[in-house]
């Protein structure tokens, strides 16, 4: 296999696993050989290569077969391949710090590198989102601490870590006497690892220790990692002790975040959580007018028919960055044919996003297909019924729902005939148990999920 074909499938991870794994896991990969079935590549560390054969090994398998060169086995040695900590969030190009870089000095921000354009400025509020936005800016004060934590969650790209990387813009003009920490939690956790590994641990600890202000981007990352959450813990009630504030960020609420350990949950749930909403037209709409603003100082010359960006904000209601995406490719693709920006070049340009949002799966057809399946009706998927050959159908439908649409345990609730959602956190938590004992429920459950995305 040439460079050439490894570079094609990277590329192609990237769409697998994702910008964040890639940057942090893959590009660090150096391929040394291809021969045999096997595939060789150097990786900076034991952990590493552990981790990327782990997570990512049949991702890779799966990609050299695509382009031609299959192989049996992937491994993994340590060699002279550059070392790096996981970088930062979505959008940040640019590689973290070395692991054991010190929260004091010249630089106050030495976690990930910020984004330079998440910033508050370009932050645009709405109904979804105002109140989070409201905790965020108190934060970013910099005055007495008077919630502990803040906590956001909210969906894939609703804006947490802009917001995030927002606090620590402004903290740095606010407070530059303070020492803000902006990690996410995948890199506290290596960087645990890596001092452990290092036996720096009373660095490690020291460093965390040392910050005046924490930030923790997905913290649901490490729910089921018994040490780095141990060691987050405390960490953690180190710097409640000293009333230094902490921000963390996550997909979903502490009470539905899964093999977290109680303590962590109760102590995340002390301050203030805050949920961004799912995006509303309105403040699509804005976001989508910001984002014109720039695109047409980019591009100048390139001309949008009315109507183009209405259009956009009713039919794109998955995340912003698909929205922003989608923007940026119109413009992109307009400046390649030098024409207007009109509904016809968007239908040309868009047809994969507004195909993939029409698709939108709803709760009401996951209940029907549900029923249809177990041959129950559909009015007993959200009646009171307690009978197990309604209640069972009734449960995979909320795990369907929990698993396959964006909504939140209320709203699901609220589609389940108003049930609460602890019903549906049960109802969840059941079949997730079921499923593990029962092969034949893990295969209906399995067939359903395969019958929905088609
Ligand atoms: N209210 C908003 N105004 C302007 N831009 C926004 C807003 N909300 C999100 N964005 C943009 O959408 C993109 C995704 O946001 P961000 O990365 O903060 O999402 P996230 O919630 O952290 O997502 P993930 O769950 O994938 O980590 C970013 O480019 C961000 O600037």
């Amino acid at each position: 296999m040439t460079n050439d074909t490894w570079g094609q499938v990277r590329e192609e991870l990237i769409k697998r696993v994702g910008q964040n794994n890639y940057t942090t896991w893959i590009e660090p990969l150096r391929l040394s050989h291809l021969k045999n079935g096997v595939a060789s590549f150097e990786v900076p560390t034991t952990f590493f290569g552990d981790w990327v054969s782990r997570n990512f090994a049949d991702h890779i398998r799966g990609q050299l077969a695509v382009a031609g060169s299959p192989v049996e086995r992937v491994e993994f040695t340590v060699g002279a391949a550059p070392a790096r900590a996981p970088a930062a969030k979505s959008g940040s190009r640019s590689a973290a710090k070395p692991a054991r870089a010190r929260a004091v000095g010249a630089e106050e921000v030495t976690g990930a590198q910020l984004e330079q354009r998440f910033t508050f400025d370009n932050f645009v509020v709405g109904k979804p989102n105002e109140l989070a936005h409201a905790a965020a800016r108190r934060v970013a004060e910099g005055g007495p601490v008077t919630f502990n934590p803040l906590f956001l969650y909210g969906g894939v790209g609703l804006g947490k870590t802009h917001l995030m990387h927002a606090i620590a813009h402004e903290l740095k003009i606010n407070r530059p006497d303070l020492h803000v920490l902006y990690l996410s939690a995948e890199q506290f956790m290596y960087r645990f690892v890596q001092a452990l590994r290092d036996r720096q641990i009373m660095d490690f600890k020291e460093l965390f220790r040392s910050v005046d202000v924490l930030m923790v981007d997905d913290v649901q990352f490490i729910a089921g990692k018994d040490s780095t959450q141990e060691e987050f813990f405390h960490t953690f009630n180190a710097l409640v002790d000293q009333n230094k504030q902490i921000v963390i960020s996550a997909d979903r609420a502490p009470g539905e975040i899964k093999d977290l350990e109680d303590r962590i949950r109760s102590r995340l749930q002390c301050g203030l959580v805050v949920d961004l909403h799912p995006t509303d037209y309105e403040l699509r709409l804005g976001i989508l007018q910001a984002k014109l603003e720039h695109y047409s100082n980019q591009y100048r010359g390139l001309t949008m028919a009315p109507g183009v960006l209405e259009f956009l904000a009713h039919r794109i209601t998955t995340n912003v960055r698909v929205l922003e995406g989608a923007l940026m490719r119109l413009f992109a693709f307009a400046s390649l044919v030098g024409r207007e920006i009109n509904l016809d070049l968007v239908m040309e340009c868009l047809s994969d996003i507004l195909r993939s949002s029409e698709k939108r799966l709803t709760i009401e057809e996951i209940q029907r297909k549900v029923a249809e399946h177990y041959n129950v009706r559909l009015s007993d998927m959200i009646g009171p019924k307690r009978l197990r050959t309604i209640a069972r159908p009734r449960q995979v439908a909320m795990y369907l729902s929990k698993q396959m649409t964006s909504r939140s345990l209320p709203e699901i609730g609220r589609r389940f005939g108003g049930r609460d959602h602890t019903t549906i956190m049960h109802g969840v938590r059941k079949i997730e148990e079921l499923m593990a004992a029962d092969g034949q429920l893990a295969d209906d459950v399995q067939l359903l999920k395969r019958l929905l995305q088609s």
